[in-house]
């Protein structure tokens, strides 16, 4: 399929404004051991009802991000295929966009804005839809790897208020995306208060992320105002749920049309 220069974003305008659901698959590059396999497990996806795939990681310990991306989009279909890097070297021209994310819950420089002068002559260069994400680390338990590869501290769930502060600011700035992360692996995710209390604030595009490992987490997100929520380790640990939590997406949003 052709790149659209606003595709991604249409889709989740779409989600935000008809208030419907979404759902995006986190591939980390760094747990795929074998194309082929991968590949064989997920073959299916193309026909599903998936809205969009993310790529990336924290760490990249296997340098295979660009081989994961272009398998990926060779088994995506019309399925938009979104970078979520973690660093500047994570960027591949095959790719249909790429969240273009500031982590505004930390004060490190080069989490703010240093890794996003590092890509964006690179990006530039590329035909890729660019996202504008305010990207807010929220967790109270865990030590996640973005904290560690950031070296920020998160935001508390126990501070909504002070969420909603950071997310508005966000939007001031102008990012068009607001991205609740609890963190990769989350024990557990963004609290319902803070997804509700950003979402009436922002009137934007919300994406809900990390520890999302239960259909009923994901009832939770998808209840509390998430428009998009995204699943990673979950389906790493079984391929299986990406099925369940793409039925309990279904089942939500048909709910919605009888309402
Ligand atoms: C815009 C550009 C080019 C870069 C932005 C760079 C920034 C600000 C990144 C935010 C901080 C960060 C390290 C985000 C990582 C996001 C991500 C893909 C997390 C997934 O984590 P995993 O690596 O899957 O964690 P585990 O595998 O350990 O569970
Ligand atoms: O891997 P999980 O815990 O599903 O988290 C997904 C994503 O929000 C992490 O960046
Ligand atoms: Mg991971």
């Amino acid at each position: 399929m052709l790149k659209s220069k606003n595709r991604i974003s249409k889709i989740l305008q779409k989600l935000h404004s008809a208030q419907r659901k979404g759902l995006a698959w986190l591939i980390d590059p760094d747990k795929i051991a074998c194309l082929k396999a991968f590949q064989d497990t997920f073959d299916w996806v193309a026909e599903s009802d998936l809205d969009l795939i993310f790529v990336g990681g924290s760490q990249l310990g296997r340098d295979n991000f660009v081989e994961v991306v272009r398998k990926v989009k060779s088994i995506s279909g019309d399925i938009p295929v979104v970078l979520f890097p973690g660093s500047s070297f994570q960027v591949d021209d095959q790719a249909d966009g790429i969240l273009f994310l500031s982590l505004l819950s930390g004060r490190n420089p080069e989490y703010l804005i240093g890794q996003q002068v590092q890509a964006a002559p690179r990006i530039n260069q590329m035909d890729i839809e660019v996202l504008p994400t305010a990207y807010l680390l929220v967790n109270d338990q865990d030590q996640t790897s973005v904290q560690n590869v950031s070296q920020t501290t998160p935001l508390s769930n126990a501070a909504p208020d002070f969420v909603e502060a950071t997310a508005l600011a966000g939007k001031f700035l102008g990012m068009d995306y607001c991205y609740l992360e609890a963190g990769s692996g989350a024990s557990i995710p963004v609290a319902q208060q803070v997804i509700s209390q950003v979402k009436s604030a922002i009137d934007a595009p919300l994406i809900v992320g990390g520890g999302i490992d239960t259909v009923d987490k994901a009832n939770r997100a998808f209840y509390a105002g998430a428009d998009l929520i995204v699943v990673g380790n979950a389906i790493e640990k079984d391929p299986g749920f990406l099925a369940e939590v793409l039925a309990c997406k279904s089942f939500r949003n048909a709910s919605l049309n009888v309402n």
